[in-house]
């Protein structure tokens, strides 16, 4: 038995245009006006956006090996009730994601246990070391769509090199965590107004820069795919602009937390504002906005990173990197960007499906006839407050507690397959 999303709002070039949206099995078989077929199941989604489900290229899912902070089941029902149909899992689990064995355990676990597509990312270096290779070619045919050390970054440039060669051959992106050691090393904010006025060691823009720019120059010697993780810096901008403008083959992608907020902005020493890269200046914010405005930045990505209370409680210098971002990322950039007025809802949307569909050559992100259907119904009328104890991350720990936001998802579809909705769509909207 198929279903009829009816009469919710599609974006069209640009405009809102009502349309009904006919699902057979997991694919769109026909939107139009109208639809009426005898024994589909109804979801009424008058006044709601309906979007293809948001892709995210970076989430820390955490399982195997810190299920306290976050499973594959936990992780992927956040991404459900985020409106969030494709997840990409970063490879610092433990065991690491540097074998076969661990690609195929968390795909068959997605499988089973998942509410979202779960595409995972190898490691670079054998337990992300930073030494030996892993086997990419081995990786790949696991199923990995890219391969990244996240968390860490490649201190030495030759083993960058040699793995963007490897990867160039295998047609695997190489997606970077810029951090050069040496310079960040005991930093715990960015280093600026904030970790001057606590006295704090602070983590310098250039510990991010200078990685982005070497990685550039490796990536144009080699010919890879190469994708700067969660870009914070405007030198870092000023560099992919560049690289982008030479023709080289660089992508990167930015952070809600990173658009929205600033070090200025931290109340007091809370490691729920503890990520990394931290909260930079107002100038790294302006150039990220700026960045994503010009498509310098490609894409979207939250970090999604879970920890526990326990964990986040040590305090900002001791307390772990990392804020979840799943549930709150589209209320934010809707509530902040769109209604405030610096992104249409379609620049933000598309950075959020169509463009790391295309950057990631993944066949989903679109709402057209004859592609599957992962869908994300959104409200984009009701204000409520955001409250961790809602969440279905494991992870409360997020700087956006309280904020009034718009722009909640009501309902997931996953390949034609409700995989989460709100109460209102349960009890009022959806008859069988
Ligand atoms: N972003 C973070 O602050 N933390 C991430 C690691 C990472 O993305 O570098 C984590 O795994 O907790
Ligand atoms: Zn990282
Ligand atoms: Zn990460």
């Amino acid at each position: 038995m198929g279903t009829i999303l009816r009469n919710g709002r599609l974006l069209v070039n640009g405009e809102l245009v009502i349309k009904d949206i006919l699902i057979e099995g997991n694919t769109i078989e026909k939107i139009g006006d109208g639809l009426e077929i005898a024994d589909h199941k109804v979801i009424d989604a008058t006044d709601k956006l309906v979007t293809p489900g948001f892709i995210d290229m970076h989430v820390h899912l955490r399982e195997p090996g810190f299920e306290a902070k976050e499973t594959i089941a936990t992780g992927t029902a956040s991404a459900a009730r985020g409106g969030f149909t494709t997840v990409a899992c970063m490879p610092n689990t433990r065991p690491v994601i540097d074998t076969p064995e661990t690609v195929k355990q968390i795909l068959s676990k997605a499988k089973a246990e998942g509410s979202a597509r779960v595409l995972p990312i190898g490691a670079i270096t054998v337990r992300e070391l930073g030494k030996e290779l892993t086997d990419m070619s081995a990786l790949k045919e696991a199923g990995v769509i890219a391969v990244s050390d996240d968390g860490v970054g490649i201190q030495t440039s030759q083993v960058m090199k040699d793995a963007m060669k490897v990867a160039t051959g295998l047609g695997l992106p190489v997606i970077a965590h810029c951090e050069d050691d040496s310079l960040a090393e005991g930093g715990c904010v960015h280093e600026g107004v904030f970790s001057e006025k606590h006295g704090l060691k602070g983590i310098p823009s250039e510990a991010e820069s200078i990685h982005v720019g070497r990685d550039i120059l490796l990536a144009e010697a080699t010919g890879v795919h190469y994708h700067v993780c969660h870009i914070s810096t405007v030198e870092s901008v000023r560099l992919v602009r560049e690289a982008k403008q030479r023709g080289a083959r660089v992508t990167t992608e930015v952070c809600p937390h990173h658009l929205l907020l600033c070090d200025e902005d931290i109340p007091a020493l809370d490691a729920n504002y503890k990520m990394n890269p931290p909260l930079r200046s107002r100038r790294d914010r302006d150039a990220l906005i700026e960045g994503l405005k010009d498509g310098t930045i490609d894409m979207i990505v939250t970090d999604h990173a879970p920890h526990t209370a326990e964990e986040k409680q040590r305090g900002m210098e001791l307390a772990p990197f990392g804020i979840v971002g799943l549930e709150t990322a589209f209320p934010l950039l809707y509530t902040k960007l769109v209604l405030e007025g610096s992104f249409t809802l379609q620049e933000i949307v598309e950075r959020m499906t169509k463009v790391p569909a295309d950057v990631f050559n993944l066949p989903w992100g679109t709402l057209q006839e004859g592609a599957i259907a992962d869908i994300a119904v959104i409200d984009l009328e009701t204000e409520k407050e955001v409250n961790p104890e809602d969440f279905a991350s494991k992870g409360h720990n997020t700087p956006f507690t309280g904020w009034r936001l718009k722009g909640w998802p009501v309902l997931t579809m996953l390949e034609g397959q409700v995989v989460w909705q709100a109460d209102e769509m349960n009890s009022e909207g959806a008859r069988q």
